[in-house]
């Protein structure tokens, strides 16, 4: 598991760490060691300009300065406000940086190769303006390369957000494990190259911690993913339902069926309304085809318990059509994966979908895009962090939540998390949320919890994506996923 920490839990891992026994000053020596040798990977005689800011992160500056000057690089260190500002840990690197302290202003950044920007870090804690902002703005414009010390100044550490203006470095160097802000959008942007350094910080402190976000790895769901028995029959795997919208948009609900066949259900239904029949069972193989005649026939269906989990939403159709098909999903006892119109069926009511969900024994998955979230939840989608949106979704609603995006955000009722790096932009594409919400369906019918399930999703349909490459369509999607599990497990 690849834990993130916000700035909060991080500065709870340091204090942790000095009540143990390690001074301040040596972890941020380390962390100034850890940035000098980024930057010195740029050959001698580069120029290197370093802008500090007034706390700890500019302290890490100062370090880095005085050690990339013993090594002979031709530093230029700019302090943002006076020396006698600074204070414990940072007033120590100071007092150790033997070379000249210019201001920020005085910084020849367009006269530099290297520009290490220690400016702010996990302490911003409001819009940058002023000196700083002006600052930023000509470190952003210098083409020089940018080395960002834990954070590009300007990114929030909790959210990712640019307060006011931020840095956009090549390459930010952080500190024992990685911040949600350089994962989240925009800030996985302004970060760069991400380098984790160990700074002698102990992994016994997360114990103390308990963070609950992760990096969507398979570190994170793996051990989850069910395990194939040699002499397992397909009815070991579950039974995946999907329900067809009407004659002219089957195409929606057949791309999540195949992917659930794909991602791991031994059966998969597609369960059709009478008028689709024709048309579903020309296009259909492996996958079987049922009629259904609307939510009564749907109650029908699913009230045989080995029909364990069922999704429905893509291409379902209008609220009439979807919200009755989606209540007879949740009076069910399977699994439920709900996207698209059965996201939007209960716009007007999201409290009745809540209710629904509450006491269900089996779990339900919601997978909404940032505008099918403001339908449901639209006094949550206007809070700055896609963390804290996931999460307070997830508790309200009492299903498990995955928003959508570069950066998609899992989380579940309990606050756990976990935040995708992986997509390539061209899995932007007609049916590619179909087939992710088919792909979690497979894993939760096979017996896959619903939240380790819908991560597990989000990062195949990423390496899904990426395996394929430009050009990919939503119909490659799920039948690249033999190669993806194949490439985890050697
Ligand atoms: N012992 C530790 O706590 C360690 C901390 N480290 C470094 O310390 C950093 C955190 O240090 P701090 O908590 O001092 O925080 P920062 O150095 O990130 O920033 C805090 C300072 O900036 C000011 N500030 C915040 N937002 C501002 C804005 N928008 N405009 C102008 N001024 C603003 C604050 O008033 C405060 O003076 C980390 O990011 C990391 O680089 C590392 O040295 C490792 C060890
Ligand atoms: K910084």
């Amino acid at each position: 598991m690849i834990e993130l920490l916000t700035p909060a839990e991080m500065a709870e891992a340091d204090r942790l760490t000095i009540a143990a026994g390690t001074p301040g000053i040596e972890l941020m020596e380390t962390a100034g060691r850890a940035v000098a040798d980024v930057v010195a990977r740029s050959p001698l005689g580069t120029r290197i300009a370093i802008a500090c800011g007034p706390g700890n992160n500019g302290g890490d500056g100062f370090v880095a300065a005085r050690i990339l000057g013993g090594r002979g690089y031709r530093v230029q260190l700019g302090l943002l406000g006076g020396l006698d500002r600074l204070k414990g840990d940072a007033a120590l690197a100071a007092a150790a940086w033997r070379g000249e302290v210019v201001s920020l202003a005085e910084l020849d950044f367009h006269g530099s190769g290297v520009i290490v920007d220690a400016l702010f870090g996990a302490g911003l804690d409001r819009e940058i303006g002023g000196e700083a902002a002006r600052a930023i703005e000509t470190i952003n414009r210098s083409g020089a390369r940018i080395v960002a010390v834990d954070l590009p100044s300007g990114i929030q550490g909790e959210t990712g957000q640019v307060l006011g203006v931020a840095v956009r470095a090549t390459e930010t160097v952080t500190f024992f494990r990685a911040k949600p802000g350089h994962v989240l959008m925009p800030g996985r942007v302004h970060v760069g190259r991400l380098t984790v350094a160990d700074i002698g910080i102990r992994e016994t402190v997360l114990e103390r911690i308990a963070p609950k976000a992760a990096l969507n790895r398979p570190e994170a769901w793996l051990p989850s993913l069910p395990v194939l028995k040699v002499d397992g029959h397909k009815y070991d795997r579950g039974h995946a339902v999907v329900v067809s919208g009407g004659m002219t948009q089957t195409g929606a609900a057949r791309l999540a069926a195949h992917a659930a066949l794909r991602s791991g259900a031994g059966l998969v239904t597609l369960a059709s309304p009478p008028d689709a029949l024709a048309v579903n069972a020309a296009h259909l193989t492996a996958v079987m085809l049922k009629r259904m005649d609307g939510a009564d026939g749907l109650a029908a269906l699913l009230s045989d318990r080995r029909l364990n989990a069922v999704g429905l939403g893509p291409g379902l159709g209008a609220i009439e059509v979807a919200r009755p098909l989606v209540e007879a999903a949740l009076a069910s006892p399977a699994a439920v994966v709900l996207d698209a119109d059965g996201l939007s069926a209960f716009k007007a009511e999201p409290q009745q979908l809540f209710a629904r969900i509450a006491g269900r024994p089996a779990p339900v998955v919601m997978t909404p895009h940032d505008g099918e979230f403001a339908r449901l939840f639209p006094d949550l989608a206007a809070l700055p962090g896609k963390l804290d949106r996931a999460r307070q979704a997830a508790a309200r609603s009492g299903a498990v939540v995955l928003l959508k995006g570069a950066d998609t955000t899992v989380a579940d009722p309990s606050g756990r998390a976990m935040i995708a790096d992986n997509a390539p932009p061209y899995l932007a594409t007609a049916g590619s949320g179909d087939t992710l919400a088919g792909i979690i369906l497979g894993l939760v019918a096979e017996g896959m919890p619903a939240f380790e399930a819908a991560g597990a999703a989000v990062w195949l349909h990423g390496e899904a994506g990426a395996v394929l490459g430009r050009g990919l369509i939503a119909e490659d999607l799920a039948d690249a996923l033999p190669r993806v599990f194949t490439r985890l497990f050697v």
